[in-house]
């Protein structure tokens, strides 16, 4: 199937921006290959330090009888979804034996559950738990006693943490090994309505917690279609999973077959295997737009306009904003999952789930199929699912038809012709519109402007019936600078309350919202961020005032105010808060570049 025409045309400037990065990247991984591409350099006082608690495994290690793969893990059992991980490093030694090799924890890393922190301080340090995730994959990999790294990973700032950390040690190969999503509770839906009975004073704290308990139950990721299941999608379109890995629950037979799988892949990808694929050279700039492309075919999280740039700057590779819309431009949405629609990941992985998306992807000549994959046989290998023949692992043909059109549909026949996700943009700056979770007649609001500073003011304004009107709120000093860019997802409830007595709603932030937010047209992500810059410059948000008329369109991809703002003075800005480890991260807060570069200042610093 030849390429489409425009995801050709944005590959090309892709590859074409990128290249001083992408060479001094992949110049660098040529250096530490042959530099520290295996623990035969450590010298033995320090290489004796490595293997000493080795136990079983100390003689191969010390011996270099087969590959030493290192486990990056972040486990911990608060998280749902990570909780199955606590098993995972004693099986994977198992799995590692069987084909000559070893396997070492060679570090953990936090995983925040931004389900826990949504709405309070700790979501603040959301964005640059990311960050912290990288810098502590480095930590673990930096031992340089491996020759592959099995990553271990599922939520939001997780997997893009570990891939930016991981790609500095593109030298070596990586797997990402997933758990697997938690069975279907409670619906979605009817979670969202308790919620929003709860923030009209119709539903009891316990009500709540009851509903709440019912859809977040279990070991495994949550069900609906956020951040940390949009970074499943995302590692099969990128070539970083065993084919179908994404979905399969937790704690089964086939889950048990794909993680052997993937410890026995890493052991046959090294240097010194006859099948050498470092992840460098996976991570490439198509893998960069098939993740783009599998995003916006799937209404993925917005999260991801902030972190596939991330992840690309740490490959060498440069992806912007208008690249994300021209690919949105022509790249139907196939899927919907809550939140853009009713059923959740288990219903979608049941009616042909990422399989058939990239299948439909490939066929419509809309996701690079050449890209070098983790697995034997290329990107094709992920349009099929696996399933155990006999208890050995294999795979097959996805069904040819969807399971079930009302969440999956052919490219020929798409939910929509074109993406899940558009730029918007005009004299407020720069935004992301998700298009996919609001009803079409949402797309265009234009509306006077209530202006906050912090999302708690919205909650208290809604309580006391201020906002029931036509209103653009505008929630500003919510960017990376100013503190955090914290999730603002718990506007969701009122703004939907808002939205269904009649009135015609909208947020626009520099802030970020859930994967899991919906319903409201929002324009998030504004950029430049109202907080001044080291100039003192504020951004066009900081000049916003009650009453102004907002407009957005996700159609025209405009965001604007109908207002001269050029003689006003800049809204003083709230200090960043203290406390519950805030102040910690005062370094990540000054140095942050824009949302669309990623919004990092460790990316920033490091020149990348
Ligand atoms: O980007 C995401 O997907 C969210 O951060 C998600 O991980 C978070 O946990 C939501 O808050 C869950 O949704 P609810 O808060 O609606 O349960
Ligand atoms: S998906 Fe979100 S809420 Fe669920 S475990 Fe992961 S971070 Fe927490």
């Amino acid at each position: 199937m030849t390429l489409h025409p425009v995801v050709e045309r944005v590959t090309a400037r892709i590859i074409e921006k990128s290249k001083p990065g992408r060479s001094a990247y992949l110049a660098l991984m040529e250096e530490e290959a042959g530099k520290h591409g295996d623990r035969n350099f450590l010298p033995c006082s320090n290489f004796a330090h490595g293997f000493a608690a080795a136990e079983g495994d100390k003689a191969a290690i010390s011996t270099h009888r087969g590959p030493n793969i290192g486990i990056i893990t972040a486990y911990n059992d608060m998280l749902s979804a990570h909780q199955p991980y606590g098993r995972y490093p004693e099986a994977m030694k198992l799995y590692a034996r069987e084909v000559g090799a070893t396997a070492q924890v060679a570090g953990g890393v936090p995983a925040m559950c931004d389900g826990v922190t949504q709405g309070l301080p700790g979501m603040e340090l959301s964005l640059f738990s990311r960050d912290t995730i990288a810098l502590s994959a480095a930590v673990g990999l930096t031992h340089a006693m491996f020759d592959g790294v099995a990553l271990l990973g599922i939520c939001d700032k997780i997997v893009p943490g570990l891939v930016i950390g991981a790609l500095r040690f593109g030298h070596l190969p990586a797997i990402f090994v997933p758990s697997g999503p938690m069975p279907t509770g409670l619906g979605n839906r009817e979670k969202q309505k308790v919620r929003q009975l709860y923030a009209e004073g119709k539903a009891t704290r316990a009500d709540l917690l009851e509903s709440e308990s019912k859809s977040y139950h279990a070991p495994g990721t949550c069900t609906f279609y956020g951040t940390a299941n949009s970074n499943q999608m995302m590692m099969e379109l990128m070539g970083l999973h065993i084919p179908g890995a994404a979905f399969v629950p937790p704690n089964t037979p086939l889950r048990s077959a794909l993680t052997r799988a993937a410890v026995h892949r890493l052991a046959e990808i090294g240097r010194d295997g006859n099948d050498y694929r470092p992840m460098c050279r996976v991570v490439d700039e198509k893998a960069i737009v098939n993740a783009a492309v599998g995003l916006l075919a799937t209404g993925g999280s917005t999260n991801h306009a902030i972190h596939i740039p991330a992840m690309a700057r740490a490959a060498g590779i440069t992806i912007d904003w208008q690249d994300i819309d021209e690919l949105s431009a022509v790249v139907p949405l196939l899927t919907r999952v809550y939140p853009n629609g009713a059923g959740d990941v288990n219903h979608f992985h049941a009616a042909g789930g990422i399989g058939y998306v990239v299948r439909e992807l490939l066929s419509a000549g809309l996701a690079h199929g050449d890209t070098l994959t983790v697995a034997a046989h290329g990107m094709a290998a992920y349009g099929q699912e696996p399933f155990l023949d006999h208890e050995e692992l294999a795979w097959r043909p996805v069904p040819h038809e969807s399971g079930d059109d009302t969440m999956l549909r052919p490219a020929t026949h798409p939910f929509l012709p074109d993406g899940g996700m558009r730029l918007v943009q005009g004299n407020l700056g720069r935004a992301t519109f998700k298009t996919s979770a609001v009803d079409e007649a949402r797309w265009t609001i234009e509306a006077p402007a209530r202006v906050f500073s912090d999302q708690e003011s919205v909650s208290a304004a809604f309580k006391a019936g201020e906002l029931d009107r036509d209103v653009v709120v505008v929630v500003r000093f919510q960017g990376p600078r100013a503190n955090g860019m914290p999730e603002l997802h718990k506007l969701t409830p009122p703004l939907g309350v808002l939205q269904d007595r009649g009135y015609k709603v909208a947020l626009v932030t520099d802030g970020r919202m859930s994967g899991a937010s919906g319903k409201v047209p929002a324009a998030i992500h504004v950029t430049p961020e109202a907080l001044p810059d080291a100039a003192g410059n504020a951004g066009p948000l900081a000049f916003v005032e009650d009453g102004d008329i907002v407009r957005l369109c996700a159609r025209t991809g405009t965001l604007e105010v109908l207002a001269d703002l050029s003689g006003r003075t800049a809204a003083k800005a709230p200090g960043a808060g203290s406390g519950m480890g805030r102040e910690l991260f005062a370094m990540f807060r000054a140095g942050a570049d824009g949302a669309e570069r990623g919004g990092s200042a460790m990316l920033a610093l490091a020149g990348l």
